[in-house]
């Protein structure tokens, strides 16, 4: 028999985890330490239990020996990791008097920052916390008024923006943020300071540390060192070639909120369902005897209710099959995953063509304004839309209720890709369907994809031949308005752009003439 290899992680603390799978769903009720009035607004959020990743995290954040270690959270797609780290971190601040930001939250895309701040947003208001958000959905101007509160006036004297010997203070205890809109506030917000940070969550951490984005983690590490550590001198030197004066490192023992007391640790949470083990990227985040908890042996699991068909056809023919199977699935949510912005864009207006359906299919890419993509995705939660044609952006995180299908139109290039994906279904341990449109030579490769996330045998899935053959009088016909389509489309940016430098050619002139 062959005996399957399974990669060892190089990290020693890697090699012995903490296995989710011990532990058990808990009712609210049973859950030890938990805070009433959280208990009240778990309740209010339709939840009766904490699921076993929110347990077992629970037990190492509340109580004795809480958060002595840095967490590094690995659990499947769906299980419940938002709330794993937001109710621990809402319980501890809960007994918090005065008001400073003490936990930060950071997260890649501006829809995934939002829905995370909801869950804060539902259980911190109980317990006198509040919650911001950094993600540039309002101007920066309405930002800093969310998040920095001015000193009250006395009638009649004037407050001086320019002041800096006014004392500025936070309006929230818990910012939620994406790296690019955080930077904008370290770098140009007065008032917004990190040196009381207690908490540090970085959630879809590999995604976060495959980019730079402005160097926001070397920065948040260095503004939250107290200036007794020296753990990072990386860190330092970069720091005081980019920013200079601006450095205020976090003191110690001194300031609001922890006088008399030494300074607590920032204490760091990691999480993602496909986490790296790859030593330089985890150095990055510098953690503190860190602990990694994760679900069973495999380093990549899909979630339990999962099923993973597989539909074979030519590649010429994918849309005329993936219209087939969207119309079996009929009113179910459904998302449709294709490698590119342009590919998404393509077949979204094909199946618009179609003729009608009787579904509706929208459009949601890293290609279109955000305003665009946030409108969509409401329809698409409110059920409005049923079929949602989407890049990659969609891939990670989102969460959307009643999702029972994920179509991957392209074959995903790697199985984190595909775990991401398939992962927008079959969440909080509901059953969901993911199907991979394959040409007969990527069967190969599918499988072996699959068998990293221990999927031995992927079945196959059928579309009536009658389904195809009476839609292809339909898909001959799409195809012939597709090209139409697309060549008005190119003509009409060829028009705007060439207006659009005119315009920019004549502007000179006309400021002279002014
Ligand atoms: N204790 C609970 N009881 C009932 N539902 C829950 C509970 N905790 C979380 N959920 C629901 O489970 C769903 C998945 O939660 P969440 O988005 O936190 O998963 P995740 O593990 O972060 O997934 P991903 O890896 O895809 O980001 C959400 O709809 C959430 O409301």
């Amino acid at each position: 028999m062959e005996v399957k290899k399974r990669s060892t992680p190089i990290l020693p603390w890697m090699r012995s985890p903490v296995d989710v799978n011990q532990f058990e769903a808990c009712a609210l009720n049973l859950v030890p330490c938990l805070d009433p009035r959280l208990e009240v607004a778990l309740d209010k959020m339709g939840f009766s239990s904490l699921f076993p990743v929110q347990v077992a995290v629970w037990q190492e954040t509340i109580g004795p020996g809480a958060f002595e270690r840095d967490l590094c959270i690995n659990s499947p797609t769906g299980s419940g990791k938002t709330l794993a780290y937001a109710l621990p971190i809402v319980q501890k601040l809960s007994t918090r008097s005065v008001k400073c930001l003490r936990a930060l939250v950071v997260l890649p895309t501006r829809d995934l920052a939002m829905q995370v701040k909801e869950v804060f947003a539902a259980i911190a208001p109980a317990v006198g916390l509040s919650v911001g958000l950094a993600v540039g959905q309002s101007s920066i101007a309405d930002e800093i008024s969310e998040l920095i509160k001015r000193p009250k006036l006395e009638a009649g004297i004037c407050y001086d923006p320019e002041d800096v010997t006014c004392e500025l203070q936070s309006s929230v205890d818990i910012l939620v943020a994406t790296p690019g809109r955080l930077m904008d506030h370290i770098n140009s917000t007065k008032g917004f300071t990190l040196e009381h940070l207690c908490y540090l969550v970085v959630d879809e951490t590999d995604r976060l540390l495959r980019e730079a984005y402005q160097s926001w983690l070397p920065t948040v590490l260095q503004f939250t060192q107290s200036n007794e550590e020296s753990l990072f001198p990386l860190a330092n030197s970069f720091l005081s070639s980019t920013f200079g004066s601006l450095k205020t490192i976090r003191r110690c023992g001194v300031e609001r909120g922890f006088k008399g007391k030494p300074h607590p640790r920032l204490v760091k949470m990691v999480l993602s369902a496909t986490l790296t083990q790859d030593p330089s990227k985890l150095a990055q985040l510098n953690l503190h005897h860190p602990l990694l908890m994760t679900t069973g042996k495999r380093r990549y699991q899909l979630p339990e209710k999962l099923e993973s068909y597989k539909l074979i056809c030519e590649s010429n023919l994918r849309p005329l099959y993936l219209v087939a199977l969207l119309q079996e699935l009929g009113e179910e949510k459904c998302i449709v995953f294709t490698s590119s912005t342009e590919s998404t864009h393509r077949l979204c207006m094909l199946l618009n063509l179609f003729g009608d359906l009787g579904i509706k299919i929208k459009e949601y890419s890293g290609l279109q304004h955000q305003s665009r993509r946030s409108k969509t995705l409401k329809s698409f939660r409110e059920g409005k839309v049923q079929v949602l044609v989407s890049s990659d952006a969609m891939t990670r995180g989102m969460d959307v209720q009643g999702v029972r299908n994920v179509i991957n139109y392209d074959i995903p290039a790697f199985i984190k890709t595909y775990i991401h994906r398939a992962g927008r279904t079959a969440r909080a341990g509901q059953a969901g369907r993911c199907f991979t449109l394959l040409h007969k030579y990527e069967v190969k490769r599918f499988k072996k994809m699959l068998q990293k996330a221990d999927n031995e045998s992927v079945p196959h899935y059928s579309v009536p031949s009658s389904s195809i053959e009476s839609l292809r009088a339909a898909y001959n016909s799409a195809l012939g308005k597709l090209k139409e389509t697309v060549e008005s489309e190119a003509s009409r940016k060829r028009k705007f752009g060439s207006k659009f430098s005119k315009l920019s050619r004549t502007k000179p002139t006309d400021r002279r003439k002014g």
